[in-house]
């Protein structure tokens, strides 16, 4: 049986995740732009000794996520995207080419110092019983009242939360039992937006809400002013707003640009949109009428 022992220290492993990398940078700048770079960038997953080695996840990629913008990864599955992020995060090292944050290799800053002014939210975020509160404020040493429900208010939170039986005091139980899916999203993404860091890393983090929580999250998606957005997305409704589209395919990015620049191009965004996102969209529109938008529950993925 799992209990709060366990999805506590769930929480510990996961903000405390070491980079695999042992070499230690220390720096840590007073001040960050949050530019993002990839240059040339080859990367494969580590394989058993004597086993062949599988083709490689990215081949490669140059790419920008510009200071103080919104950039999306879109593309089909397995086209590299969770393993551009998984590098940011320096849970692995690319075997060829470099990370760099503005312009300096990110294994060269202090770890605790990316974990604060980088910080990523996922599909399926990590909460540990306890309350509401708690899980917002998670580590943060002078965090007031009201900035964990300023933080909720922008997570699209804070109804719902007040409607729980306790509030904020609620105890959101074994991993987070009690709340639907889309809801620990919307907690999570409280918990990201009350560090305010300068790097915010959204992969798939609205999946599982309703269309009225997601297009509502507009705002947290493309990001407080200065601040970089990174969003990994299957669904085309927000990314739409991105100053930068990279679409990667293969391992490679195969075209890149605004949602205009890229639909008027007619190449594979605009295939995929109209294939794909078109089924997508019309789920969406059914779940959202059949939801009516105030309780995030349905994974449309
Ligand atoms: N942990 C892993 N170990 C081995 N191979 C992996 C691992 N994670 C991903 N891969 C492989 O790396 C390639 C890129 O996968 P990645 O998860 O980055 O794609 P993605 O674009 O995020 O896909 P999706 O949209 O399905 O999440 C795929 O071929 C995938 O099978």
């Amino acid at each position: 049986m799992l209990n709060s022992a366990w999805a506590a220290g769930k929480v510990f492993e996961y903000l405390d995740r070491k980079p695999l990398q042992k070499e230690a940078g220390q720096l840590e700048p007073a001040s960050l732009k949050g530019h993002l770079t990839f240059r040339n960038v080859t990367f494969c997953y580590h394989t058993k000794p004597d086993t062949p080695a599988p083709a490689p996840a990215l081949k490669g990629v140059s790419l920008e996520v510009r200071p103080g913008k919104m950039t999306a990864l879109v593309g089909p599955s397995g086209g590299g995207k969770t393993s551009c992020v998984s590098l940011l995060e320096r849970f692995y090292e690319p075997q060829e080419g470099e990370v760099l944050l503005d312009g300096l290799p990110l294994h060269s800053y202090r770890h605790q110092y990316l974990h604060r002014k980088m910080v990523m939210v996922s599909q399926d975020p990590v909460l540990f019983s306890g309350s509401v509160r708690d899980n917002i404020a998670y580590g943060l040493e002078d965090c007031s009242m009201e900035m964990v429900t300023a933080a909720a208010r922008k997570a699209n939170a804070h109804g719902f939360i007040c409607q729980l039986e306790q509030g904020y005091d609620t105890d959101v139980g074994e991993r987070g039992a009690q709340l639907s899916a889309g809801q620990k999203q919307c907690i999570a993404i409280a918990r990201a937006l009350v560090r305010d860091p300068q790097i915010l890393i959204l992969d798939e983090a609205t999946s599982c809400m309703d269309l009225d929580t997601q297009l509502a999250m507009q705002q947290v998606v493309t990001g407080a002013e200065g601040q970089t957005v990174l969003v990994v997305a299957h669904r085309l409704k927000t990314v739409e707003e991105a100053d930068h589209i990279l679409f990667l395919e293969d391992g490679s990015v195969v075209e890149q640009g605004t949602h205009q620049q890229l639909m008027a191009k007619r190449g594979r965004y605009h295939r995929l949109k109209e294939k794909l996102f078109a089924d997508l969209d019309s789920a969406e529109d059914s779940l959202s009428g059949a939801h009516g938008g105030s309780q995030p529950k349905a994974h449309t993925n």
